[in-house]
């Protein structure tokens, strides 16, 4: 926290550091917990005055803000928090937050429960679906065809490097669906067997371009090639505003050890251990051993690639999505934290 700043409830702190090491991870459900966290900030705050009240709130949504820069669901959620906390004593402005928070969350399950029940149009019984990552929004729709009766199974890819793919996978083996696990690698190979590829995404820029799990965009590319249409599961809460004004999508680059251990980069550039060959691992990473890794989280799927962008509002075209970001977010993209 930046000092001389007002201080946050611990629970905000928690949640933070839980998004930042992805035990709280998706798009969707980081923006439940952050809003989650901006009630439990307006419910247990100690500010005795409203000016007080606001500037702890507006703290607690900074640090909320700067866990992940990815996911656009992040910050909507925090301005459709704040943009409601409303009142002239700290009682009322407590109520209006923790009120705003709630009906978030309450819309935030509803809009994915009705993108489920559209998405599932798409699918026939019998379909073959290959899945990356674990998107809430995308099983959704699964879950919405599986409860009309359509059987479906799934191809699920790993997705290193964190493997997000066996979490999708135990999801669709307790609603008991088929499911061939594959390492990423194999994507292409398997996609002669796939009727659909159906991914969620972290933020849908205003030319339709999907932000979603590093990997996605190969995966489109791929299809295409093949003639497997690509369906991306997105609430509006997806799209990201800022870039209706020509901002781009920040992608996360996250630590290397999720790619390299530290003993496996010592075991390539052969670095020594730093305090002898006592056995117990290298101490430090290396600077400059002459390898670098890098690991980004997220890429971009240009709009050709893609053939739905399923939403609660209806399912669009990529190119047309830009019209439904006018309409929900105007024009205007200032930070209510930044005040
Ligand atoms: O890319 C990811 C998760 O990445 P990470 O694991 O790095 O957070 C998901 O596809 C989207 O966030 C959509 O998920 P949802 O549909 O649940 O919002």
């Amino acid at each position: 926290m930046v000092t001389g700043e007002p201080s946050v409830v611990p629970a905000v702190e928690s949640t933070a550091e839980d998004i930042s090491e992805m035990r709280i991870r998706g798009a969707a459900t980081i923006a439940d917990a952050a809003a989650a966290a901006l009630a439990t900030q307006a419910d247990r705050s100690a500010a005795d005055t409203p000016a007080a009240f606001r500037r702890e709130l507006r703290t607690a949504a900074r640090t909320l803000y700067e866990t992940r820069p990815t996911a656009v669901s992040l910050p909507n959620a925090l301005r459709y928090v704040l943009r409601g906390v409303d009142g002239d004593t700290v009682a009322a402005l407590r109520t209006s937050t923790i009120e705003r928070a709630e009906s978030f969350q309450r819309d935030l399950a509803a809009a994915q429960d009705t993108l489920g029940e559209i998405g599932a149009n798409r699918l026939r019984d019998g379909d073959v679906v290959m899945t990356h990552c674990h998107s809430t929004d995308a099983l959704s729709c699964l879950e919405a065809a599986l409860e009309s009766g359509t059987e479906l199974e799934a191809i699920v890819k790993e997705t290193r490097p964190r493997k997000q793919g066996h979490i999708t996978a135990r999801q669709l083996r307790e609603w008991d669906v088929p499911v061939t696990l594959i390492a990423d690698n194999a994507a292409r190979r398997y996609l002669d067997r796939a009727d659909h590829v159906l991914v969620g995404a972290d933020s849908i820029a205003a030319d339709g371009s999907v932000v979603n799990k590093i990997g996605t965009s190969g995966l489109a590319v791929n299809a295409r090639e093949r003639g497997v249409p690509v369906m991306v599961a997105a609430q509006t809460i997806k799209l990201h505003p800022d870039t209706m004004t020509g901002h781009t999508v920040e992608i996360e680059m996250r630590d290397e050890r999720e790619l390299l251990s530290d003993e496996e980069r010592a075991s390539i550039t052969g670095a020594a251990d730093a305090d002898g060959a006592d056995g117990d691992g290298p101490d430090a990473v290396a600077t400059d051993d002459g390898l670098r890794v890098e690991n980004p989280a997220f890429d971009v799927t240009p709009p050709r690639y893609v053939d739905a962008i399923v939403t609660e509002r209806g399912q669009f075209p990529p190119e047309s999505i830009v019209t439904l970001m006018r309409e929900l977010f105007g024009e205007t993209t200032d930070e209510p934290w930044e005040t």
